[in-house]
Order: structure tokens, then sequence, then C-alpha cells
């Protein structure tokens, strides 16, 4: 715990966090005299670099913090943001391989009856009125066309899914019938009429709809489409992304040296993105660079352009800056939620966005649940998961005023707050199955806290990214 006063030279956000912890610990006494707690919560919490309890943020900080949007409306906003494009969008048609994890544009309707044709449901004989049959020589096999009639009396050997003789009255299992005398089928038990028969039509009848229009391809979908008679499928395009990584202080290989750092955000953010349904046109470094930034916002086609750092309000912090000189529209300006409070979206044209995530990274991830994912979702026509709770097994420290976002893995019918969940770490994250909602002021244990699901913790790894 770190007393107030104490602080100068400390990082920030480490701050941040201690005095969060703090004031649980002395059941969310204010951190000060309220004379001193400003409407503006960093005021009291020595962000910036290296300033004390005392300083005053800049102007552009201070216009920010007063326009911080509570974290649900921030997630309800961003998805709105997309509603009136995603109606918009225009259908692809893609083969079945690539319409996995896309939205159906079109309702799925059968192309043909299923089964197609009356299907022996089990290896045995195809038989004709009461038994015992006498047994034809040659059998049906699936695949093959037209057989032969059959009449009263008479059986004929069939596999499984192989097509039905006229005049069939029912199918009698091979472990069901005893070859007697002169070489007559003898059933072992009663036959009802049509039994182990799928009839033509049984699943659907041509031009029924299977699935509706905004249904989610799985691989079970397309099984079924597939089944069905499809080779294509219309669906709802991938929303096309760009990622700008920003900061001269960022390497891309080797051990952090010299005051430089590894960029975490640019192997993170492309296969997380995808695992949200979005197609990752680029990865691009740009450094501190308004002018680049400026030029990679102005000419891209992507439909969500995802900037990382440079939110804040620092020398080289040109995110804003870089939006005003465009006449962006800012719909989003900082958020009521650890880590990740300086996020930002922003309307650059009609049917471009862009969301700016904080460089520290779980602030970054942050950034991306609670914005990208919601406009993401609405622009690829995806539905809204069904919100759900789990009890939290430990207590979770909030932050006084903020909606916070802690790592949490899963374990049984709790969910268990990991630690190293500061806004520069990602080692909670990465053992994560999901992020507990936790509400300002903290949650006890045993209290139901909304969880968010991590794309690859449900459904298995190979099964988001491929
Ligand atoms: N005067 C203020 N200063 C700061 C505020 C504020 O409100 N007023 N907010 C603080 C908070 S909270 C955060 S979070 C950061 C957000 O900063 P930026 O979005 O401007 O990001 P940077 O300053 O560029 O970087 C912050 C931090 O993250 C590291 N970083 C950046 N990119 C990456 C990357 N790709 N991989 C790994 N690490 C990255 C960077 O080196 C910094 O350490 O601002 C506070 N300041
Ligand atoms: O400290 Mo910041 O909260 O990482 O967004």
């Amino acid at each position: 715990m770190t007393a107030p006063g104490i602080r100068d030279g400390q990082d920030a956000e480490d701050l941040d966090v201690e005095e969060v912890l703090a004031l649980v610990k002395d059941g969310n006494r204010p951190a000060r005299p309220a004379a001193d707690v400003t409407p503006d919560p960093e005021a009291t919490h020595g962000h910036g670099h290296g300033h004390g309890s005392q300083a005053s943020p800049s102007p552009e900080a201070r216009h920010r913090k007063s326009s911080a949007t509570p974290w649900a409306d921030a997630r309800t906003r961003a998805a709105r943001a997309a509603r009136s494009l995603a109606v918009r969008r225009t259908p692809v048609s893609v083969t079945l391989e690539d319409a996995l994890g896309l939205v159906l544009a079109a309702p799925l309707t059968a192309l043909t009856d299923l089964p197609s044709f009356d299907t022996s449901a089990m290896d045995g004989w195809a038989v004709a009125g009461p038994g015992p049959w006498a047994v034809r020589d040659e059998g049906v096999l699936a695949g093959q066309d037209g057989p032969a009639r059959l009449v009263d009396g008479e059986a004929v050997p069939i596999a499984t899914g192989a097509r039905i003789p006229p005049d069939t009255t029912a199918v009698l299992r091979s472990e069901h019938g005893r070859t007697g005398e002169k070489g007559r089928l003898h059933p072992g038990r009663d036959l009802q009429h049509g039994q182990d028969i799928r009839p033509r039509g049984q699943e659907c009848r041509s031009g029924d709809q299977l699935l509706p229009a905004g249904a989610v391809v799985t691989p079970a979908v397309l099984g079924l489409a597939a089944a069905a008679g499809y080779d294509t499928l219309a669906a709802v395009p991938r929303p096309r992304v760009e990622v700008l990584v920003l900061g001269d202080e960022l390497l891309t290989e080797g051990r952090p040296h010299d005051g430089l750092i590894r960029d975490a955000l640019g192997p993170m953010l492309p296969p997380w993105l995808r695992a949200m349904g979005a197609e990752v046109v680029a990865l691009r470094r740009l450094g501190d660079d308004a002018e680049a930034l400026y030029r990679a916002l102005t000419t891209s086609a992507a439909d969500l352009i995802v900037t990382t750092g440079g939110t804040a309000a620092g020398p080289v912090d040109h995110v804003h800056p870089t939006l005003r000189r465009l006449g962006a529209e800012l719909l989003v300006d900082g958020v009521e939620v650890r880590p990740g409070h300086p996020m930002l979206l922003a309307r650059i044209t009609e049917d471009r966005h862009l969301v700016g995530l904080p460089g520290n990274p779980l602030a970054a991830v942050s950034g991306l649940l609670t914005l990208a994912e919601p406009l993401l979702r609405t622009l690829a026509g995806r539905p809204t998961p069904e919100p759900y709770t789990l009890p939290l097994r430990e207590a979770a420290q909030g932050h006084p005023r903020d909606t916070r976002l802690v790592p949490v893995v899963l374990r049984g019918d709790h969910a268990v707050p990991l630690h190293y969940n500061g806004p520069a770490m990602l080692r909670g994250i990465a053992a994560a199955d999901a992020l507990a909602v936790v509400p300002p002021g903290g949650a006890r244990a045993g209290q139901e806290a909304e969880l968010l699901d991590l794309p690859w913790a449900a459904a298995g790894i190979a099964a988001c990214f491929t």
C-alpha cells in the first residue's frame, strides 16, 4: 500500500493500482480531503510521467476526463456507431471453406430434400412383405443408383445409406436376420412397417429454411450447408481492420535495451482481431511520427483503424491532434474504466472509424474489448452475446469511481481473479480465461461478476483462428 504523498518518482500506473488497493482496504474512503478530490479522477492519481499528487493535468487531459463515458455506455455507443453501416454492407459469396466464422447474409434454404431419397438406416436387408424372404444375390450399396423393385416375399442385402428399392416395406438389420433352409431369410424379431427406412424429406423439404440470416457459420453449419447442396454461401463480409502501432521506443525483435522495449501489441492484436471476425489488412509500425499517422489515416481503405499508444497528452501523443486535423468526430473520448481509460472512438469519415487503444498493453486489451469488439461485432452482423456472470472466488479490488476489468480464470462455477493485472502487464491476461467486470468500489468474494470471454478460452485456439 502506498501512502499518499510518497509517490514522487513512482510509476503512475502502479500508483493507480496501489491507490485503489488502499481505498478498498480503507472502506472506499476518498484518498484525500474532498476539497482535493475533484470530479477529475486523474487529478488524484498521479498520471503523467512522474508527476506528484499536486500536478494538474494538461487542458487536454482535463477536457477528456469530463467527457469520459461510463464503461457500459461506451460499449453501446461503439455498437451503435456501426449499426447504420452494417445494414448497408454488400454480402459476399464465399466458398464453404472461407465461410467459417462469418454470418449468413441470407437464410440457408434447403436446395434439396434431406434425405434426398428413401435411405436405409442400417446394414441388413431391404424386405418386401412378411418373411421369410427369398434373398437376391446382388446387394445394394450406398451411392448406387436405381435399385430394382422388390416383389412381396423378396429381400435384397442393403448397406446403410443405400437407396431403398421401390416397394420395400422395411429394413431388417443384419443382426436380426438368420438364413434358414433353402437359403431363405427369417426375421429374428417383429418388423414394423417402414422400420429402419429414412424416408425422403424426413429432415427437410427443398425450400425449407434451415437457418435464418444472421446465423454464425460454425463447423456444424458448414456440414449442414454441404448436405443441403451448397458450394458457396452468401455472407456478411469480414470488417477490414488496419492496425497502426505507434511509438519510437518499440523493438520488433530481441531483448529490451537502452530504454527500448519490445512491441507487445503488434504480435497480439492481429490474431485477436481475427478471432473477433475481422480481416486484418495491414499491421504498420509508424513510430511517433504525426505526419505518417496523418497520411495513414487519410489513405486507409479499412473499415476500422486501430491505433496503439499516443492516446494521452504527452509530447508525442499524436492521436488527438491528428484526429482534430482530420476533422474527425470523437464518439467516445475516454472511458470510465481501468485500465485503459484514455481509449477513444472516432468517426473519420462516414464509413470509417478509428479505435485508439492506449499504449499500456493491458489497457490496450481493455480498449479492444470495450470499443473494438462491439463495433466489429456489429459490422460483422454477429449477435450480441448474452451477458453472463459467475461468483468471484476471491474479492476483487475496485477503482473508486471507474469500472475495472480484471483477468480471471474459470474454476468450477467460480471466477478466480489473477494477479499481475496492472495496466502495463500481460502476465495475468496471458493466463486468463476471461475478464471480470468489477464495479466501482470493488467486489466481495462470492459476488456475481459479469464476464467477458476471451475468444480462445471456450473454443480452443485452433477453432477461433483458422
Ligand atoms: N497527462 C496524462 N498522462 C497520461 C494519462 C493521462 O490521462 N494524462 N493516462 C495514462 C494512462 S492511464 C495510460 S494507459 C497511458 C496511455 O498512453 P498512450 O496511449 O499515450 O500510450 P504511450 O504513452 O504511447 O504508451 C504508454 C506505455 O505503453 C507502452 N507501449 C506503447 N506501445 C506499446 C507496445 N506496442 N507494446 C508494448 N508497450 C507499449 C509505452 O512504452 C508506455 O510505457 O498514458 C498515461 N499517461
Ligand atoms: O493506466 Mo491506463 O488505466 O493503463 O489506461
